[in-house]
């Protein structure tokens, strides 16, 4: 192991950067607040300047992804869909077996020029999560409890309010609704058995109702569909906890654009339209598992280096007044002072510790299991 791998498993470092993270988004979620006044003013205006207080946030983990683990991402796609990737409004479709999944479709948005603006229909529970759930709240992020009663109003309300937005974005959806376990996989093919659908090897069932209402909603503002295919290399298990140390992963993503147009209108048609995506999908991890790659030619964008020079700046905006603070704190001498940094060091370790527990498929929900299927959590 070379010195810079030591250092980057070293738990000091990992707290530094947590320490950077977290301070500089509860100051951007704090200038986010102070955005509030100027929607009234111009909802448009104070739009955009959210998009780039996202980007000071979502780009800090994008950096630890490119530029810390130094892990690659290939993209294979059609070399003629390419040249329109970040010049519209798109919904992209994902799906969801990775701990570090939505953190590779960052970085895709990262090198379209799309991160700030990048949006996702999440499960609300992630509205709380400090700094990155408060930083979607002004971002419009359309969040459901995965309770289609209370969800069929709410997600097409938030849908609507997307059809003005100034910047091209990305709406993520994970159709599956929930990380990819055998256990949920297992309950998800009895779905299928049960209602004559072809099973899925890779895939759990997709959800059609968030797909159908998305599609519906954005006809007209989003131009495409991006099937998007995400696998690593060499069966790799790729966390959060791995890229805080600096581990590289290799990822591989298949994306092929569909004219919106061409999904149909008619809800049974669409959601039949939607299985049959997945079962394609499944049939290009199939590929995938057999010869180590996707189908079509690799045109990868290389990252850029906007990540880390707004990295950079942060830490450089938070460190100074922690090590002026640290050196007070030495130099006062008062074990009392010192017993209580250590106790607000440890109690923000901890919190950061549960924030990346959020990524972690072991504290997955229990949204999809059958017995649970009534209490997601
Ligand atoms: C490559 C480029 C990438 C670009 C990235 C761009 C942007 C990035 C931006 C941000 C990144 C951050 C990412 C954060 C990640 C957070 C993601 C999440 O939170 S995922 C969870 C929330 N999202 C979803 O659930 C979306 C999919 N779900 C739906 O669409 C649902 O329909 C719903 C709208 C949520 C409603 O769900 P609900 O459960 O209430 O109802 P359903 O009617 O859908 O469910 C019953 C229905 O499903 C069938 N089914 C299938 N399997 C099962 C099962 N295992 N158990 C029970 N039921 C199952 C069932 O038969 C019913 O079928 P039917 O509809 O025919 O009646
Ligand atoms: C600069 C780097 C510093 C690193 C510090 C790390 C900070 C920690 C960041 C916390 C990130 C929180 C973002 C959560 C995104 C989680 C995405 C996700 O995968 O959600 C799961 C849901 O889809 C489904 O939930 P389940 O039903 O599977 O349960």
């Amino acid at each position: 192991m070379g010195l810079l791998q030591f250092l980057k498993s070293q738990f000091l470092c990992h707290l530094i950067m947590c320490y950077v993270f977290l301070v500089s988004g509860l100051i951007v979620n704090l200038i986010q607040i102070c955005t509030l006044p100027l929607w009234l003013v111009s909802k448009q205006l104070a739009r955009k300047i959210n998009i780039r207080l996202a980007y000071c946030i979502a780009s800090q983990m994008v950096a630890a992804l490119e530029w810390w683990s130094g892990t690659e991402c290939t993209l294979y796609t059609d070399p003629k869909s390419y040249p329109l990737y970040g010049k519209e409004n798109a919904v992209v479709i994902l799906n969801h077996s990775f701990e570090i999944d939505f953190l590779c479709g960052w970085t895709f948005c990262e090198r379209f020029g799309v991160l700030g603006s990048s949006k996702v229909l999440a499960k609300k529970e992630l509205a709380y999560v400090p700094v990155i759930g408060w930083m979607w709240y002004f971002l419009e992020i359309v969040f459901c409890k995965r309770k289609w009663e209370e969800d069929r109003t709410t997600v097409a309300q938030s849908l609507q309010k997307l059809r003005d937005y100034p910047e091209n974005y990305w709406f993520l959806l994970f159709c599956e609704g929930t990380r990819f376990t055998p256990k949920k996989h297992q309950f998800s093919m009895q779905v299928a058995e049960s209602k004559g659908l072809p099973k899925l090897k890779y895939h759990l069932l997709p959800r059609t109702k968030g797909f159908y209402v998305t599609v519906q909603n954005l006809r007209g503002t989003a131009a495409a569909i991006y099937d998007s295919t995400l696998n690593f290399r060499n069966n790799e298990v790729p966390t959060l906890l791995g890229i805080l140390n600096g581990k590289k992963y290799h990822a591989d993503l298949y994306v092929r654009r569909i004219p919106l147009e061409s999904v149909p209108e008619d809800e049974a048609e669409c959601a039949a339209w939607l299985h049959k995506l997945y079962q394609e999908k499944d049939g290009f991890q199939e590929q995938y598992a057999q010869t180590g790659r996707f189908p079509g030619p690799i045109v990868s964008p290389p990252r850029r280096p906007w990540s880390l020079i707004n990295w950079l700046f942060w830490s450089c905006v938070v460190l100074y007044p922690l090590g002026l603070l640290i050196a007070q704190l030495l130099s006062s001498g008062s074990v009392l002072t010192i017993a209580a940094a250590v106790v607000v060091c440890s109690a923000v370790s901890m919190g950061m510790r549960w924030m990346i527990g959020q990524t972690e498929i072991d504290k997955s929900s229990n949204y999809g299991i059958k017995a649970t299927a009534l209490n997601n959590n």
